[in-house]
C-alpha cells in the first residue's frame, strides 16, 4: 500500500497543496516533511503546541516565507518560484491571511469604510462610489456587523471581536480562494471565540473558501474543521477525518492533547497538574525523535510511527 504523499483531500479537488515541504532556519529544522492539501469549501485545523511549526506552514502557504525543499502548488500549478509580478500578485489575492492580533491588524487613522473600500477598489470589484459603499455594507453584513453603524467608526471604537469580524472581512473582499487564519479567537474573550469560529465556518461552506485554521486548542479544531493535522516538532504525527483522529486518536501526543482538554463536569484536582506535566514531559520525549514511518489506520486517517527506541 502507497501512502506517500498522503493528501486528505482528493489532489484534483485541491486548491492548495504542499508537498514535502521542509524549512531550516540555520541549524533549527522547523518543518520536515509536511504534505497536505485545502479543498474548496473544506477546513483543515493545524493543531500543536506554540514552537511545532504552525505559523511557519502558514507563512509558507501565504508565501511570506519560502520552503528551503519541498512544493506549493495552487490548483495543480507549482507556486513555489513565482517569476511574475503578475502571478505574485493573483496569488497574494487568492490567498488571504487572518492574523491572531485583531489590535494590531488595523490602522488607527483610517474608519472602517476605508479599510474595506481600498481593496475592493484596488482590485476592482466594484466601481463609483455608491457600489463600492454597497459592496462595503454587504461584507459588514456578511461578517455578522451592523453596517450603518460600523462603517464611519474608526479601529479603537470595535471591541476585540468586532475587529476580528472587520479583518476577516477585509480578507473576504477581495474574494480569495484561501483563508488562513492564524490562531483567530486566542487574543479574544473566551465568551466571543465561538462565535468568530461559526462564522469562519459559515463563510468557508457560502463561499466556498479552502480555509486552513491554526490552533493550540484542538477542541476548537472539532468545530470548524472536516480534517485535522496534528503537528509536533516540526512533523505530521497524525491526520485525517476530523471525527476519526479526535475519536479514535492514536498517536500519544494527539492523545495528550486531548486529554488536556477541561472537561468542566470533572473538579480540579491539587497534584493533578503537576502529574499531568510529567507525563507531558515523557510523551515530548517519545515524539521528538523522527521517523518516516506512516501507518494509515482509517479511510482517511494517518499517523506516524515511534522512532525505534536506541
Ligand atoms: N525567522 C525565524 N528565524 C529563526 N527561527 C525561526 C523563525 N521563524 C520560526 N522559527 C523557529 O521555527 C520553529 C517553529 O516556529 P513557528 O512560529 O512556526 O511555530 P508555531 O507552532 O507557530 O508557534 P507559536 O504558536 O508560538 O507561533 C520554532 O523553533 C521557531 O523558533
Amino acid at each position: 500500500m502507497s501512502i506517500a504523499p498522503h493528501f486528505p483531500v482528493v489532489a484534483s479537488e485541491a486548491v492548495i497543496q504542499l508537498e514535502d515541504i521542509e524549512r531550516r532556519f540555520g541549524p533549527i529544522q522547523a518543518l520536515r516533511g509536511i504534505s497536505l492539501s485545502l479543498g474548496a469549501g473544506r477546513a483543515l485545523a493545524l493543531v500543536g503546541e506554540s514552537g511545532c511549526g504552525k505559523t511557519t506552514c502558514a507563512r509558507i502557504i501565504a508565501r511570506m516565507d519560502h520552503p528551503t525543499a519541498g512544493q506549493l502548488r495552487f490548483r495543480g500549478r507549482d507556486f513555489t518560484t513565482i517569476r511574475t509580478k503578475g502571478d505574485e500578485l493573483g496569488y497574494r489575492r487568492e490567498v488571504q491571511m487572518v492574523f491572531q492580533d485583531p489590535f494590531s491588524s488595523l490602522n488607527p487613522v483610517f474608519s472602517i469604510e476605508h479599510h474595506l473600500s481600498r481593496p475592493i477598489k484596488l482590485h476592482r470589484h466594484a466601481e463609483g462610489k455608491v457600489a463600492i459603499a454597497a459592496a462595503v455594507s454587504r461584507l459588514l453584513a456578511d461578517v455578522g456587523l451592523d453596517p450603518d453603524v460600523t462603517m464611519r467608526k474608526f479601529p479603537h471604537e470595535l471591541s476585540g471581536g468586532q475587529r476580528q469580524r472587520v479583518n476577516i472581512a477585509r480578507a473576504l473582499a477581495v474574494q480569495p480562494s484561501v483563508l488562513v487564519a492564524d490562531e483567530p479567537t486566542s487574543m479574544l474573550d473566551v465568551s466571543i471565540r465561538m462565535g468568530i469560529l461559526e462564522l469562519l465556518a459559515r463563510i468557508k461552506r457560502e463561499n466556498r473558501l479552502a480555509l486552513l485554521y491554526i490552533t493550540h486548542d484542538i477542541a476548537t479544531a472539532a468545530h470548524v474543521a472536516e480534517e485535522i493535522v496534528v503537528m509536533f516538532a516540526g512533523q505530521m504525527v497524525e491526520w485525517g477525518d476530523t471525527n476519526a483522529v479526535i475519536g479514535d486518536a492514536r498517536h500519544p501526543y494527539t492523545q495528550l492533547l486531548l486529554s488536556a482538554v477541561p472537561d468542566g463536569s470533572r473538579p480540579f484536582v491539587i497534584g493533578e497538574s503537576a502529574r499531568f506535566l510529567e507525563r507531558a514531559e515523557k510523551v515530548r520525549a517519545l515524539s521528538r525523535p523522527t521517523s518516516t514511518r506512516v501507518e494509515q489506520v482509517g479511510d482517511n486517517h494517518f499517523v506516524r510511527a515511534l522512532a525505534a527506541p536506541n
